[in-house]
């Protein structure tokens, strides 16, 4: 059977027949069979007898897409498609990325795991026992993949979805929603990939109470109990599919980091919400200080929210800091992360987490600052006043947080004032670009994590780019995969945030020079970013 979708003719070999071949969304083509290959096949009698082309096929499920009345029946037609006929399910994702990628993707991808129970209609992928880490070998054996077979795994824990928290089991989806960005993105084949959720427990009650939930119903595993499964996943993925990149996604704030640690020098593995969030973000910085006209070095940026995302962001602005010339220690003292208590300060005993412990502020340099008795600490807008940042980053998963003080209290000290709720779902973000354009006279450059509908204010019409790490790891994990790398370094994450500024950068100055202006002006910047794909 030839590929369609690609030019040349590659040979799929089928060892099925019939309905077998109708059932295996990998091979079903259904009414895009050819009279040749359903005789071939056993599949005379099986379809209707006319013929359409993938042009038709596509043109009609994309009609029926439309058709669905909300974003979660749009996301559970596509999810149906894609068990059923997985060519077509891409062909339709891919020829329309921009619309349908909030459907496979977040926000809608949220709702869809938290109603993972309820509307479950079948698996997809690897579901991992904590309590049965015996069978993890022969589960992904189960896959049907053999030791060469695998490029790319993904999997989740499901503690730390998106902003959204612990789904259990749930998680599953993420990890399918990852890999399809991957391959609708980046064209990553899917066949080579494996979404996989590691079902340690959950702490959710609701979930736990709930008699359709379907993962393991007991609460999380222990610190003791969650190592071992955890090196037993990697130990044995390793061993199966010695080719494949270990992408881990949505842990808790207390595992991702120290996960990542234990392996990132043993495997070729990333955290895409320590990593690939940090490099997404730093492109919007390099775009947007290029686009305020401030050299890196002289940036003060606030981020609040400092967990997983969060940290992974400073870290790699602290890096790239110093890459422009400054210490480690001056690059750090230009950075101030505020958490659930406040301003980290080393005075935090009880509340700094270890990954925070390098960003944390000397008391006696705050000691005059207000602050918020009820956190208590330093609140974000005494931190705003008191460092006047010129970027603002938000991964707290706190809607609304940056409010109209705040942001207008920044905007009087920044001409151009970078602001990037990155908290998804959309609901969760800092603050909604409409806002914020209104908030700073239209002034302010801004990158959400979730899309936003174009924004119109003052006469101009404003797109909002977004800064997702979707943006990074499609590109990241292709490039791992065709250079065979053994390790992604940080190396490779800085070349790739700085591939996504240049073509933001290019998109922009493209975009000012559609708009007959010789440069970008200030309040006439359209995007950050352009989406840079296809
Ligand atoms: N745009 C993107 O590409 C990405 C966005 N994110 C988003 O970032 C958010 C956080 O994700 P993670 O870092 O994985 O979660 P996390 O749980 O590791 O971090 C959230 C942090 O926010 C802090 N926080 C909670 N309430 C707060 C409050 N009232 N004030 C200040 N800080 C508060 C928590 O203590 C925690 O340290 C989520 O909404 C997630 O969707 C995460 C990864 C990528
Ligand atoms: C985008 C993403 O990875 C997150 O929100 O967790
Ligand atoms: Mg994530």
């Amino acid at each position: 059977m030839t590929e369609p979708g690609t030019s040349r003719a590659a040979t799929l070999r089928i060892a099925g027949r019939g309905h077998a071949v109708l059932a295996d969304p990998r091979l079903n083509r259904g009414t895009a069979f050819t009279h040749e290959e359903r005789r071939a096949l056993d599949l005379v009698g099986l379809v209707p007898p006319g013929v359409l082309t993938q042009d038709d096929q596509a043109e009609r499920s994309y009609a029926q897409y439309l058709e669905q009345p909300d974003a979660l029946a749009r996301s559970t037609y596509l999810t149906a498609l894609h068990d059923r006929n997985e060519v077509l399910f891409y062909r339709l994702v891919r020829d329309h990325l921009e619309e349908m990628l909030p459907v496979v993707y977040t926000p809608t991808i949220a709702t869809a795991i938290m109603r993972y129970s309820t509307e479950f209609r079948r698996p997809r992928g690897v579901y991992l026992s904590v309590d049965h880490p015996e069978d993890i070998e022969c589960s992904l054996r189960a896959s049907g993949l053999a030791a060469e077979d695998v490029d790319l795994i993904v999997c989740t824990d499901g503690e730390g979805i998106l902003g959204i928290g612990d789904w259990g089991v749930g998680g599953i989806d993420i990890a399918v929603g990852k890999l399809a960005v991957y391959t609708a993105a980046a064209g990553v084949d899917p066949r080579r990939t494996l979404p996989v959720v590691l079902d340690v427990g959950t702490d959710r009650r609701e979930l736990l109470d709930d008699p359709l939930y379907l993962g393991n119903r007991h609460p999380r595993a222990d610190r003791d109990a969650y190592d071992a499964f955890i090196d037993a996943y990697v130990t044995t993925a390793g061993r199966l599919f010695p080719r494949a990149i270990l992408h881990w996604e949505d842990f808790g704030a207390a595992n991702a980091r120290r996960v990542l640690d234990r392996y990132r020098d043993r495997a070729c593995t990333f955290n895409d919400d320590i990593q690939g969030t940090g490099a997404v973000n730093l492109a919007a910085v390099l775009s947007g200080s290029r686009a305020a006209g401030i050299p890196l070095a002289e940036n003060r940026f606030v981020v609040f929210g400092a967990g997983t995302a969060g940290i992974g962001i400073a870290d790699q602005l602290r890096d790239a800091l110093v890459s422009t010339g400054l210490s480690a220690e001056q690059a750090t003292a230009r950075l101030w992360c505020v958490d659930r208590y406040g301003l980290l300060t080393e005075d935090q005993r009880d509340t700094l987490r270890g990954f925070q412990a390098p960003y944390a502020r000397c008391a006696s340099e705050v000691a005059g600052w207000d602050r918020d008795d009820s956190l208590p600490g330093i609140p974000l807008a005494e931190v705003v006043r008191r460092v006047r940042p010129t970027v603002l980053i938000g991964t707290s998963g706190q809607g609304g947080a940056f409010d109209e003080p705040i942001v207008r209290e920044m905007a009087r000290h920044a001409e151009r004032p970078v602001i990037l709720p990155m908290s998804n779902p959309t609901e969760l973000a800092e603050a909604v670009p409409a806002d914020l354009l209104s908030w700073t006279e239209g002034r302010a450059l801004i990158a959400t994590g979730s899309p936003f509908d174009p924004v119109q204010f003052d006469g101009s019409t404003y797109r909002i780019g977004q800064a997702n790490n979707a943006l990074i790891f499609p590109g990241l994990g292709l490039g791992a995969i065709a250079a065979r790398a053994s390790r992604i370094t940080d190396r490779m994450l800085r070349a790739a945030a700085d591939a996504v500024a240049a073509r933001s950068i290019r998109s922009v100055m493209r975009e000012a020079r559609a708009a007959m202006a010789p440069r970008p002006r200030p309040g006439k910047m359209r995007a950050l970013f352009a989406w840079p794909i296809r």
